[in-house]
């Protein structure tokens, strides 16, 4: 039998935790008008690692059982907790540029390497002060939290000797933002398949995941983090600009959150989105006052807008 395919081959390892107390504090951020974020103590510094490897040396593993070439998965996932002791920068940027340079000068057999990294979200807890006076958080106890996250990506090869980090992206995703009043769809294409009212004004609820890449990788990287773009901050921009603007559609809106982020921070090169749309049904109206209303969940299939926006060159 002619057994002469094309491959398409990595392997890897998900979701290694990595739970790091006292990491480097994250300081030296820029402050911007729309965000009270400046940095974080790292006092808790948890983080979920992807690894993923490619080439082609490793082919041999999958068409003649020769394993040579393979880092196994689990000295992968023993690698990561080793080195997030050694680890000395403050971000998820500089953790998987730490891993990826490592991995490489480790194991010269891994050709190509992807890392991701997504926070595991604590946040201090609030308590009176030690002196009884006002409101002031926790040095040592941190409350799990399910709201969005900051992630990452980096792709990393060998230029020669040296590791060369290829690729890079960062983002904030598991956004949920639910907006009472203030946006539109109308004026879209009516037809027979048409059973969508216009609404001048609906509550617009989405889930958004935000992207971004920068011009140049080393303002990710710099240990001076001035002209580093926390994914916080991208959160409180996208967040005022829903706020504020009365979009046409969810087209409209990551348009203009897409502009506004490139327009606050000079340094990044792209911002993409997605988004879905989980808009309400609206199911009744008071009587006395028509600002007041019920809405429940609509049918299951949801909307799903894209948008890339990359600086011209
Ligand atoms: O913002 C929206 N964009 C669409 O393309 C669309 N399509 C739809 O049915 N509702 C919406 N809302």
């Amino acid at each position: 039998m002619d057994r002469s395919y094309d491959f398409a081959i990595s392997y890897g390892k998900i979701r290694v935790p990595l739970y790091r107390v006292y990491a480097q504090p994250l300081s030296g951020i820029q402050a911007i008008p729309e965000s009270t974020y400046t940095g974080r103590s790292n006092i808790l510094f948890a983080t979920e690692v992807d690894v993923e490897v490619t080439g082609r040396n490793f082919l041999p593993s999958y068409t003649e059982g020769d394993n040579r070439n393979v880092v196994a998965t689990d000295s992968m996932k023993n690698f990561i907790l080793h080195q997030g002791l050694h680890f000395e920068g403050s971000t998820l940027e500089q953790l998987l540029d730490h891993l990826g340079r490592r991995f490489l000068l480790t194991y010269p057999q891994i050709e190509n390497l992807s890392l991701s990294a997504r926070e595991l979200s604590f946040l201090p807890i609030q308590r009176p002060g030690q002196d009884g006076k006002g409101i002031t958080e926790s040095a040592v106890l941190f409350s799990r939290s399910h709201n969005d996250v900051a992630v990452a990506t980096m792709a990393f090869t060998h230029d020669g000797e040296q590791p060369v980090m290829t690729t890079h992206r960062c983002g904030r995703i598991n956004m949920e933002l639910f907006k009472v009043t203030g946006s539109a769809f109308t004026s879209f294409i009516r037809d027979e398949y048409t059973t969508l009212a216009e609404r001048v004004d609906r509550p617009l609820f989405i889930h958004l995941n935000v992207y971004w890449t920068y011009t140049n990788a080393a303002s990710l990287l710099n240990a001076d983090m001035s002209g580093y773009v926390p994914a916080e901050q991208v959160r409180d921009v996208v967040q005022v600009v829903f706020d504020d603007f009365v979009s046409e559609s969810i087209q409209h809106l990551v348009h203009e959150m897409g502009c506004r982020l490139l327009e606050r921070f000079p340094q990044l090169a792209t911002v993409s989105f997605d988004a879905q749309n989980y808009t309400r049904d609206l199911v009744m109206t008071s009587e006395s006052d028509d600002k007041v209303k019920v809405y429940t969940d609509p049918f299951t299939a949801y909307g799903d807008i894209k948008l890339t926006l990359s600086r011209k060159v």
